[in-house]
């Protein structure tokens, strides 16, 4: 959306106001975060002040009091989008002076150009008289005039334009980064379960919001100024028609607001629908090859199907309720191309003014009935600015509830309790201790699955305690906790009681049973989660790193460390996995948690991942259901329903023990 600036055309040609078709912005915003299997079913509150427009307005106030009528809500509704775009809005401006200058080059050329316009309304005025009065010689001279002042006011124009998309980009620049850090913080982008697309919400929903709330911005202080220049050009031509100005004006806008107030509503549906669809599309890119290989294509298009339908019908509904508005904003529009002349017709007939004087007043009339219309003219633009920033709102207060609460709970003691306000069990104490140390102790962990509504119990009441450099296989039947195991030793769930006490997170290092790569090159998927930059490895150290995973030829196959591609497409699982192991053996950790690590690699390259490892020194948690990993750990944890046993593995079972007949 773009909130055009008057031109000095529509004060040159006193008839024409052209309707502007506004560009809208782009609804297809979002894509939906892909759903995580460790994510937790956390619930974020996030303030009363970001709602759902679609949802219905709760009145707050105490009982006993008197029921909110229509216009208080509607006050409080105008008073709570206000205040969310505040606090959106003037961090930047308060906190950055080249801001400031820019936007006061913005404002001045703002003025220059009204300036100029009303200059054109002038020069307008003579040169219709003088058509009028068939004088020649004045007609040529404001020809003249008007090519001088035509000539000053492209640049006017020009620079106007490039100061104010520098100026937006600026800012969403700033706000971006801002969002996006608040995002990536306090693993925000784990735990913010109740807010839907929040990738969209950062790369395109910000884009808009800068563009639009510094073009809208404009459009008010042009507004503000051709009000009071032009309102006093038609004042002293025809006082009656400023009257007749102002009642069609109101008249237009409520009517507007009136005919087009779902209209809020119905976008913001839009947004969530088109992102729903995107997402379906996105979705079925990623998963391609499981969908060709279950022939499940058919499946997949009647749920885009299903999707592509919902975001049609919507915006079915958004047309059929533009077309309502439509009505009345063409007939206003146009309406207006002869009401002024009609109005004045008369003083000019009984030759009270000339003819240029007529011209003037439409232009002047057209000229502040486009500044009072801002409603009527741009209600559907209005209407998704209003949207987004419910939309974005609502994410960026979550994200600041989500830190302020963890700042409450952390305070300053190194003891970090990660419960955050779980309620009635308790919650784990993680104690991290900083340092480069290998131990690791849990003591009488219960474990819950996450959120409030039956949850269930996965582990209780486990204790034990590993030693630097000791190796702790947990094993046990599908779905009993064993990966939950290492999501509350990783701090990620935290429903249930107990302490756990391990070194700080750069001395852990988790391979999850999904291998993750990373974009980038090859050279960042090694050194990941550390930044090549910092990680300061030597080509001979990553490729040292290869070498002992067994993936020395991959470099050569796919164009060098720096080769980019999408690692998680083009290299097989059980490479994945040997690559995770090769991060792991450049971190130089000293506590590995190893979730199912080696399941897609051969028993003999386990055997090697394994002593790479084990040459390390480190202390080991393992999940796994390989019999095999018995032979590279020390003691054995198995879980069943709720219960544990702890055991030492012997030699004899090292060496030969089936892992089933374990816990069988
Ligand atoms: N986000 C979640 N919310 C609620 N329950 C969950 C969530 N993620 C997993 N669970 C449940 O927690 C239970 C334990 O899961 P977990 O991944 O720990 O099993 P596991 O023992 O590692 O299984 P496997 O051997 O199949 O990997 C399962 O019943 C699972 O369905």
């Amino acid at each position: 959306m773009r909130f055009q600036s008057v031109t000095f055309i529509s004060s040159f040609t006193p008839s024409l106001h052209s309707i502007q078709s506004l560009s809208r912005a782009s609804l297809d915003r979002r894509s939906k975060r892909p759903q995580n299997a460790f994510r937790p079913n956390r619930r974020v509150t996030t303030s009363s002040l970001a709602q759902d427009p679609n949802s219905e307005q709760k009145d707050n106030r105490k009982p006993g009091l008197p029921e909110e009528t229509d216009a208080e809500r509607k006050r409080r509704e105008i008073g709570r989008l206000f205040s969310l775009f505040s606090r959106l809005a003037l961090p930047y401006w308060k906190a950055e002076k080249q801001a400031r200058r820019d936007l006061t080059s913005v404002v001045a050329l703002t003025f220059l150009q009204s300036g100029i316009s009303v200059l054109f309304s002038f020069v307008s005025r003579d040169f219709w008289t003088a058509l009028n009065t068939k004088n020649a010689e004045l007609f040529y001279h404001q020809a003249e005039v008007f090519c001088a002042v035509l000539l000053a006011f492209t640049p006017v124009i020009v620079y106007y334009h490039y100061f104010r998309d520098k100026c937006a980009l600026r800012w969403r620049d700033w706000i971006t980064n801002r969002v996006l850090k608040q995002y990536c913080s306090n693993r925000n982008f784990y735990t913010l379960e109740a807010v839907d697309n929040p990738d969209q919400r950062i790369a395109q929903d910000l884009n808009s919001f800068t563009t639009e709330s510094l073009a809208l911005f404009l459009t008010l202080l042009v507004s503000a100024i051709d009000l009071v220049s032009f309102s006093t050009i038609l004042f002293s031509i025809y006082p009656y028609l400023f009257a007749v100005l102002l009642v069609y004006a109101s008249t237009g806008t409520y009517l507007t607001a009136v005919l087009g107030k779902r209209l809020i509503g119905l976008n913001y549906n839009q947004i969530v629908r088109e992102a729903d669809l995107r997402y379906g599309l996105i979705r079925m890119r990623e998963n391609a090859e499981s969908i060709a290989f279950f022939n499940g294509e058919k499946r997949e298009n009647a749920e885009i199907t299903r999707r592509l339908k919902a975001a049609i019908e919507n915006m079915s509904d958004v047309i059929d309720l533009r077309r309502q508005v439509g009505f009345l904003q063409t007939g206003y529009k146009y309406a207006v191309r002869i009401l002024p002349a009609f109005l004045v017709a008369p003083r000019y007939f009984a030759g009270a003014i000339e003819l240029g004087s007529v011209t003037q007043s439409m232009s002047a009339f057209s000229h502040i009935l486009d500044d009072l219309s801002l409603v009527v003219n741009r209600f559907d633009s209005l209407s998704q600015f209003g949207a987004g920033i419910d939309r974005l709102a609502q994410f960026v207060q979550a994200l600041e509830d989500n830190i302020e609460e963890e700042q409450r709970t952390f305070g300053t003691n190194s003891e970090k309790n990660l419960t955050r306000g779980r309620g009635h069990r308790g919650g784990i104490v993680l104690n991290e201790i900083p340092g480069r140390n290998r131990f690791l102790s849990v003591q009488n962990l219960t474990l819950y699955t996450p959120g409030d509504d039956m949850p269930r119990k996965l582990i209780d009441n486990l204790s034990f305690t590993l030693t630097p450099g000791e190796r702790l296989l947990v094993c046990g039947p599908s779905g009993n906790g064993k990966s939950s195991l290492l999501r509350a030793l990783a701090g990620l769930w935290t429903n249930g009681s107990g302490i756990i006490t391990c070194p700080d997170h750069s001395e852990l290092f988790f391979l999850p049973q999904k291998p993750y790569c990373t974009l980038g090159s090859l050279r960042d998927n090694l050194v990941y989660p550390k930044d090549v930059k910092t990680a300061n490895f030597t080509d001979a150290a990553l490729l040292r790193a290869l070498d002992l995973v067994e993936l020395s030829e991959l470099p050569s196959r796919m164009g060098g460390l720096d080769a980019v591609a999408d690692w998680g497409d083009v290299l097989s699982l059980g490479e994945q996995q040997r690559l995770q192991f090769a991060r792991l053996f450049l971190s130089g950790t000293g506590v590995a948690i190893i979730d199912e690590g080696t399941s897609a690699l051969s028993v003999q390259i386990e055997k090697a991942m394994y002593e790479l490892v084990l040459g390390l020194g480190a202390t080991i948690v393992s999940v796994g259901h390989r019999p095999t990993l018995l032979g590279y750990h020390e003691r054995i944890l198995r879980l069943w329903e709720g219960s544990w046993e702890l055991a030492d593995i012997t030699q004899a079972e090292r060496d030969d023990v089936v892992m089933q007949t374990l816990y069988s």
